[in-house]
């Protein structure tokens, strides 16, 4: 289903230049959108803009100005670790986990968002978790989709991260949306199957099927992405949001773009963007 008028905004940090060998200083600079110097153009690409995104938009980009003088930018820039050559050589990793830490410094991350969007009318707060392939261990499980059930599945870490989830709930519930998980596959309860004698789901929602197999309908949709390290998907369910809704997408960086461009691809799978706004104008979408 396809619906009109969903806006979406996404925020937090690049680290576009981060990942160019030849900067100078491990200290990169700050990750914060608010960080944006005025003289730089807006931070802005818009998708079929109309007027009032426009507009929107042009405010944005004042705002962002204005916050660029805000001094708890430097708190926040400075407590986030930048190691080198991980998770591979030329990548310089823009560790969060130190700012999580310093609960003045998190807290006002979380603060400058609410600040920021309290007032814009938003209804979705979505984030990107992820179950990090890369650093899994390979066991055989269950894999709850009907295309590659019984097969082998790549098992997360313990304490696996999701960055885009630490900071989006707080800002949801400050801001009163509500929040959308955009997950790796397979983490979303969506169409799986189980065997039937043991399918602890029996509900007027299942389906028999050949084999022993019982479906549980709940429509997940998703989208392949590149990231500065590899390949990835995400997925999200299908009626988290609604038709007219307002959705603004965090995570804590933007490096290639690519989880930014699969986000959006994937909301707009079910709805119409009208407007999209992101830090340093970074023709992100002109790729789509
Ligand atoms: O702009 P891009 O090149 O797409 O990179 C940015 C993405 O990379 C990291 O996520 P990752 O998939 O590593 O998972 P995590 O959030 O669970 O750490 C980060 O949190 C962003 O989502
Ligand atoms: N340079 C980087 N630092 C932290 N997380 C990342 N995800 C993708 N690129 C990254």
């Amino acid at each position: 289903m396809r619906v009109a008028n969903c806006s979406i905004s996404w925020s937090f940090g690049s680290a576009v230049t981060a990942a160019l060998p030849s900067f100078p200083s491990s200290r990169f600079p700050p990750l914060l959108p608010f960080s944006l110097p005025s003289s730089n153009p807006p931070p802005s690409t818009v998708l079929r803009r109309s007027t009032s995104s426009a507009r929107r938009v042009t405010r944005m980009a004042l705002k962002n100005a204005k916050d660029a003088q805000d001094p708890r930018l430097e708190r926040i820039s400075s407590a986030i670790r930048v190691i080198p050559d991980f998770p591979k050589p030329g990548i310089l990793f823009q560790d969060i986990t130190t700012l999580l830490l310093d609960p003045k410094a998190f807290k006002d991350t979380i603060d400058l968002f609410v600040e920021r969007y309290r007032d814009q009318n938003i209804n979705v707060v979505a984030a990107q978790g992820s179950n990090h392939y890369r650093y899994s261990c390979i066991i055989g499980v269950v894999n709850f989709d009907l295309r590659v059930s019984f097969t082998p599945y790549l098992c997360p870490n313990a304490g696996v991260e999701a960055r885009g989830f630490i900071f989006g709930p707080p800002i949801a519930l400050a801001i009163g949306a509500k929040f959308v998980p955009m997950r790796k596959p397979n983490k979303l309860p969506g169409i799986f199957s189980v065997p039937f004698f043991s399918n602890p789901y029996l509900t007027d929602n299942c389906v028999s099927r050949p084999l022993n197999l019982c479906v549980v309908y709940g429509e997940v949709i998703s989208e392949e992405y590149s990231l500065e390290y590899g390949k990835d998907k995400m997925e999200m369910h299908v009626g988290a949001v609604q038709p007219g809704e307002r959705a603004l997408v965090i995570d804590d960086l933007i490096a290639t773009g690519g989880t930014l461009d699969a986000a959006i691809k994937l909301l707009g799978k079910l709805v119409n963007i009208t407007a999209f706004w992101a830090r340093q104008g970074k023709p992100i979408l002109g790729k789509s």
